[in-house]
């Protein structure tokens, strides 16, 4: 059978600067100022995914786990292409649909149609679908009457509800994304949920990073468990949220005891 939908990483390393400033709490306002006028921040490199490697194939709905900073987004952010690894390689094959900030590269100045046709372009979308896709995008996103207004006129619930009807307007094989978005008011998010099942049933790969394990179990059939940019566990979904929740316990105990032994040599001392 022909493969139309693969995505795999091999090896992907990423490293990223951080700029860091001396600290200058203590000092006064006159040095304070003088530093802040002489001390250029410092330029380190920090390695935010170590060797990633895995492959998803069709009917993959894999979930990615893992601490706070473990580098789920970062790794998201690599998948569909915002970061260039620093080495390591992707290769994939079908169409692929980032759900992961739905609301930025929108245009303030321009109107809502006008971003509709901006947003569609940067998807990838050509002219002739993106036409027949804006009455469809403003039906469902409820604003045909303001198709004329300027972005920046609109509620932030009416932005969201415009990127939501945007990012989704279109079935993709391979969908890429943070949370599961279910934007607006409580009217619009049963529509919006309907939509974002409906496109996952319909995508052929599915990769989602949340720390909600009742959204995994729901959707996801394999599981990716990162740590401190490496990856420290691939499976399927239960075994990964296991291995996750050991991890979690680990940590825990490793805390307590650091303030145990902190507390008994401050009250030592
Ligand atoms: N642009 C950046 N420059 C430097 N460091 C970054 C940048 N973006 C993220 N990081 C660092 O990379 C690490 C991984 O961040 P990332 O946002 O991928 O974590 P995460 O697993 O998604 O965390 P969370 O669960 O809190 O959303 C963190 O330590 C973060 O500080």
């Amino acid at each position: 059978m022909k493969t139309t939908a693969r995505l795999a990483a091999h090896h992907i390393t990423l490293d990223l600067p951080l700029f860091l400033q001396e600290d200058r709490g203590g000092r006064s306002w006159l040095s304070s100022l003088f530093s802040a006028a002489f001390d250029p921040p410092r330029r380190e490199f920090r390695r935010v995914l170590d060797d990633i490697s895995f492959e998803a194939n069709e009917g993959d709905r894999i979930g990615i786990v893992g601490r706070n900073g473990a580098g789920k987004s970062t790794l998201l952010r690599v998948l569909t292409g915002a970061y260039c690894p620093t080495s390591g390689w992707m290769d994939e094959v079908g169409s692929k649909q980032a759900l992961l900030n739905i609301s930025l590269g929108f245009n303030g100045e321009a109107t809502v149609r006008e971003n509709i046709y901006l947003r569609g372009m940067a998807m990838g979308l050509r002219t002739a679908q993106l036409n027949d896709l804006v009455e469809p995008v403003l039906d469902f996103a409820e604003l045909a009457d303001k198709s004329n207004h300027r972005l920046r006129t609109l509620s932030s619930g009416q932005r969201m509800r415009l990127g939501f009807a945007i990012a989704t307007a279109v079935q993709h094989d391979i969908m890429v994304m943070d949370e599961w978005i279910g934007a607006g008011d409580a009217g619009f998010i049963q529509k919006a949920r309907d939509r974002m099942r409906s496109r996952v049933n319909g995508a052929k790969i599915v990769i989602l990073a949340s720390h909600n394990f009742g959204l995994m179990k729901d959707v996801c059939n394999k599981g990716l468990l990162l740590d401190q940019g490496r990856l420290v566990q691939a499976g399927p979904i239960k075994e990964t949220l296991k291995a996750y929740e050991d991890l979690l316990k680990a940590h825990s105990a490793m805390q307590a005891g650091q303030s145990a032994e902190a507390g008994a040599s401050t009250s030592g001392g």
